[in-house]
């Protein structure tokens, strides 16, 4: 039977090493009382493109942290360290090659028999793919929030995006006490305008009018939203009814200059809208919706009226 070779005697500092230069985590330790670097990992040159011998102090570690998040991960990192609390950061670290890669770094504090900091060991790990997907889900998500309050034919502000408006303007005018107005719209014979021209036409009658409304009430508190087929709506915090009837007039003024085509209006062969303007101070007790609905009659009076027309109302609930 051939004999196996004798154990041979092993080194445990080799096998740690050896371990720790070949895992994906960096491993690194500085002395805390002369804050260099007393080891690096030399994975540290495939992930940065630093040698390892490029880290000489903290300062290093310091100047390779993007400006955007150097401050504020510094201060943290001593902070903690200098209270012996292990932690981790995320930051973007430069490369040899002056690009910026996403890094975590997790930190434990080794304490001397005082209980003193004496040196900070601790990996850092490649997270730019992982942030960066992260980033691009944020972004698509942002995304997805604004279409989701977003009317898809007009740009303007759907009718789910005026309703938490709407809430959130009643609350705060009843909390303040100060006026709310409302404008809801109504392009007239639109009906007319489909048959006439077509369904696409009219879509395009849509987007011109929302466009008008959007330029008129440009106030970054007024809020334009298409409430549902041809009838939009335009919120006004802290708006009177002068203005309320001001922004009203100025708009159907707008829409008569703009003379987008309609054969089969009697007025003067352009669309034009009709348009009920109410305002109010909510009362305790009072409800937005009571609001909407009255201001919506007052849109019906106009229509009533003969069409072309505001009709501005101070509304009792
Ligand atoms: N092109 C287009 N038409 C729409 C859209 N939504 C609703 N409509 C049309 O709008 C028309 C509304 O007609 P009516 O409610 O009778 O109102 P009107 O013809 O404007 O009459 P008055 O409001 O009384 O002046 C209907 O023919 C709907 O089909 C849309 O997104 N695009």
């Amino acid at each position: 039977m051939p004999q196996l070779p004798p154990p041979q005697p092993f080194d445990q500092d080799d096998i740690y090493r050896t371990l720790l230069e070949s895992t994906q985590a960096i491993p690194w330790k500085i002395d805390w009382a002369s804050q260099r670097y007393v080891y690096v990992g030399p994975q540290i040159e495939a992930l940065l493109g630093w040698r390892t011998d490029d880290w000489g102090t903290v300062q290093d570690w310091i100047d390779r942290i993007h400006p955007d998040e150097r401050d504020q991960v510094v201060r943290r990192c001593v902070e903690l360290s200098q209270a012996g609390v292990d932690h981790e950061a995320d930051y973007r670290a430069l490369t040899a090659d002056q690009r910026y890669v996403w890094v975590r770094e997790t930190v434990h504090v080794l304490r001397n028999a005082q209980g003193g900091t004496e040196a900070l060991v601790g990996f850092i790990f490649d997270i730019h793919e992982r942030k960066q997907t992260e980033q691009r889900l944020l972004a698509l998500q942002r995304e997805l929030q604004a279409l989701s309050y977003q009317d898809s034919l007009t740009r303007v502000a759907n009718r789910r995006r005026f309703d938490e408006a709407l809430e959130q303007a009643w609350a705060q005018a009843q909390a303040t006490q100060t006026p709310l107005s409302l404008l809801v719209l109504d392009i007239d014979f639109f009906k007319q305008l489909n048959d006439c021209y077509g369904h696409q036409t009219g879509d395009q009658a849509l987007v011109q009018v929302a466009q008008a409304l959007a330029q008129v009430c440009d106030k970054c508190n007024d809020l334009v939203a298409r409430y549902g087929g041809e009838e939009f709506v335009v919120l006004l915090p802290k708006v009177g009814l002068d203005i309320a009837r001001q922004v009203a007039e100025r708009f159907r003024r707008l829409l008569q200059e703009q003379a987008i085509p309609h054969a089969r209006s009697p007025f003067g062969q352009q669309v034009t809208v009709s348009i009920g303007a109410g305002s109010l101070v909510p009362q305790p007790g009072q409800d937005c919706a009571g609001f909407v609905h009255a201001v919506d009659q007052l849109l019906y009076a106009a229509k009533n009226a003969g069409r072309n027309r505001v009709v501005a109302q101070a509304v009792l609930l």
